[in-house]
């Protein structure tokens, strides 16, 4: 039999960079056949939009599939296997897979099914990169007490479920088998040095931690870790191993679409508003800036936003507006789509 097909898993809370790093892996890594697939929260395929747009030549864009009807880990029979299956038929089956998490998809759920046999014979879990934001992180938001949940964790089978956010982030972090901190040019020394200890901290398996800006890691570095995490299950503890399925009820996400903006700086200057107001954690897809005659990319992390032009509107392509919006369970939508309406 042929040797097992590698694939790494890139998990990291939501905005954290997981795209960003995947385009940076397509465009440096050329000694191997790449194919991509991506798991989105929300039906927008934004990450998918940007990483085809990369047009590399090791990762065609039959080698780009995307999966965005809820979490990977929860339609592994439906969705996973099969689209697994479809890339191995292609006639120049892809040498290293790289799948992408939604931002707040546990992990362990999907290393495990990596047991399932139809896939287990096939494929090997190269190894579970984290990407975390530093600028987050450096704010406190998602780990100010990763020592003492860890401590807690060794005594007790469960813990309480009152921070699902966290919690999320928590898991990333413990099934990882390299950590990637991003974002370091919006930290300083200090900060920097701060998250540095948080997160040596946080992770029980003294996992390396590469620092970078705009996801810029050496592929040698991230690719290739042979970890075989399908077989370590046991070292990655989760919140959710008490339970059998996980719960994506804590989080929901909508697709807006709104009237052409009159100007970029305007929609995004409205977007961080009403992002701020309702306690929004993502915005990302394209919209139509009147004008115009290429599409805008736009997209948020809590309060930050950032918008760039990202390729003309096709011949014939029709131009909209288009944006989801994810949050914690109870977002006023109502309130968020008719605030997004006012121009
Ligand atoms: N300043 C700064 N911004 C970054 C960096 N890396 C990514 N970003 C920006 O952060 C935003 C989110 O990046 P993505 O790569 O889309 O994050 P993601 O983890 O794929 O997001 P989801 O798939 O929605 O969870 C984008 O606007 C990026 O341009 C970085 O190192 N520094």
């Amino acid at each position: 039999m042929s040797a097992k097909i590698p694939a790494t898993i890139i998990t990291g809370f939501l905005g954290a960079g997981k795209t960003t790093l995947i385009r940076h892996l397509l465009e440096t890594t050329r000694d191997r056949r790449l194919a991509l697939i991506i798991n989105e929260f929300g039906d927008v395929g934004v990450d998918g939009e940007i990483l085809r747009a990369c047009g590399v030549e090791n990762c065609p864009e039959e080698n780009i599939v995307e999966l965005a009807n809820g979490c990977l880990c929860c339609t592994v029979a439906d969705d996973f296997a099969p689209a697994i299956e479809a890339l191995l038929a292609h006639d120049n089956p892809p040498e290293h897979i790289i799948i992408e998490t939604s931002g707040l998809a546990l992990p362990k759920p999907l290393v495990k099914a990596f047991d399932w046999p139809a896939i287990r014979s096939r494929l090997t879990v190269d190894g579970v990169i984290a990407v975390v934001d530093g600028r987050a992180v450096a704010e406190g938001r998602f780990a100010d007490d990763l020592e003492a949940i860890a401590a807690e964790r060794a005594q007790t089978e469960t813990i309480d479920h009152d921070n699902p956010l966290e919690e999320v982030f928590e898991d990333q972090l413990a099934c990882a088998d390299l950590i990637v901190l991003n974002k370091i040019d919006l930290l300083d020394a200090d900060e920097d040095a701060a998250v540095m200890a948080t997160l040596a901290n946080g992770t029980p398996r003294g996992v390396k931690v590469l620092r970078a800006r705009h996801g810029a890691v050496d592929s040698r570095a991230a690719l290739g870790l042979s970890a075989a995490a399908e077989d370590d299950l046991a070292n990655r503890p989760s919140h959710h191993d008490a339970l059998d399925e996980h719960d994506h009820e804590d989080f929901e996400s909508f697709v807006v679409e709104i009237a052409a903006a009159q100007d970029a700086a305007g929609l995004v200057a409205r977007l961080a508003e009403v992002s701020a107001a309702h306690d929004v954690l993502r915005i990302k897809g394209f919209a139509e800036v009147v004008g115009k005659p290429m599409r805008l990319l736009v997209q948020g992390v809590g309060p930050r936003f950032q918008h760039q032009f990202d390729r003309p509107w096709g011949l014939g392509e029709r131009r909209s507006s288009r944006l989801v919006v994810i949050g914690r369970k109870g977002l006023d939508r109502e309130a968020i789509v008719a605030a997004l309406a006012t121009r």
